[in-house]
């Protein structure tokens, strides 16, 4: 499935056991939303959880929101209900959590096709124990229907015994194989959360470095980080601007009969012009969202 492009700035998970996160979430800016029913939900409340989640998403009224819901890993109890509940909800994309081979997904893609999951249905996998990382370019190859990962980096810091620092030097490496496959897969990739709900400078920091890294967004954990991430995932006004002027000096060279042109002493090309369009694209469709 080629990913469609889309803001994905910010992506808040919420509890699907909280009947509050998921009324709230219809007023929220965020971009997507993750209707959780693995960690955040307790095992007793696992069952009452996936009816309140599937209830809501066919219940409507969360614009153009995209939704994912997380389900339980099929090695659970819990997994194949969920699945099966999830596959014809009305959800943008199944997100299965703790993804280790391609088998996974293929296991999670019959079972959603034997519960009526529309064509466009994707499914995202969450990237989060060092096996995922491993086999990463094996997972974003697994389907035509792979949409996305999500970064899962406190199972995987838990798993690599590191730390949480300022720089995340310790999963670079991780971060970095999960980000080649996303993109040589055309893949979403979104950036895992910011646990420090008290610290805004960290949030800000930790988004600006996901950012450069190449994510596409950061997942998030509370509403009063979104604004945040989406001013930061957002293309700069000045990158915008400067987007628009080679694009059209790129436009008018190619109608000359050039391939290149100089735009303030800085060589543009083709890739530079892709690029641009990219952010062009981008800046709309947030504008499309308002
Ligand atoms: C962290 C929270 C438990 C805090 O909740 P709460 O105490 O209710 O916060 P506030 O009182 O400040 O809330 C203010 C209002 O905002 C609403 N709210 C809060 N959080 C959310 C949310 N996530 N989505 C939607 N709405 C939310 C409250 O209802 C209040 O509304 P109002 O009634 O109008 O005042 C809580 O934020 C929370 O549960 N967060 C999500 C936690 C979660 O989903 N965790 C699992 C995902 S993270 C993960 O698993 C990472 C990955 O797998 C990995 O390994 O890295
Ligand atoms: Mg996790």
């Amino acid at each position: 499935m080629a990913t469609t492009a889309r803001p994905r700035r910010s992506v808040l998970y919420m509890p699907g056991s909280n009947p509050r996160a998921l009324e709230k979430a219809r007023t929220l800016a965020a971009d997507g939303l993750i209707l959780d029913l693995e960690d955040a939900v307790a095992p007793d409340a696992k069952e009452e959880a996936r009816r309140q989640v599937v209830d809501a998403v066919q219940a409507g009224g969360y614009g153009a929101r995209e939704l994912l819901v997380r389900v339980n890993s099929l090695a659970t109890p819990w997994g194949q209900a969920d699945v099966a509940a999830a596959a014809a909800c009305g959800a943008d994309a199944i997100l299965i959590p703790k993804v280790e081979s391609a088998d996974t997904v293929r296991q999670v893609e019959a079972i959603m096709a034997a519960n009526g999951a529309p064509a466009q249905m994707a499914i995202w996998c969450m990237m989060e124990t060092p096996r995922g990382m491993l086999r990463a370019e094996e997972i974003a190859g697994s389907s035509p229907r792979m949409g996305g990962f999500v970064m899962g980096t406190s199972d995987l810091a838990k798993d690599l015994h590191c730390a949480h620092t300022r720089d995340r030097l310790p999963m670079i490496t991780s971060l970095g194989l999960c980000l080649l496959a996303a993109r040589a897969y055309g893949l979403a990739a979104l950036d895992g959360v910011y646990l420090d709900l008290n610290d805004d400078a960290g949030f800000e920091y930790s988004c600006t470095q996901g950012l450069e890294l190449g994510f596409d967004g950061k997942t998030l954990i509370h509403p009063k980080t979104i604004d945040a991430a989406n001013r930061v995932f957002a293309p700069a006004e000045k990158d915008i601007e400067w987007s628009k002027k080679i694009i059209a000096a790129h436009a008018e060279a190619a109608a000359a009969g050039k391939g290149v042109v100089v735009v303030d002493g800085k060589l543009i090309e083709n890739l530079h012009v892709e690029n641009a369009r990219r952010i062009v694209a981008l800046s709309d469709q947030i504008a499309a969202m308002a």
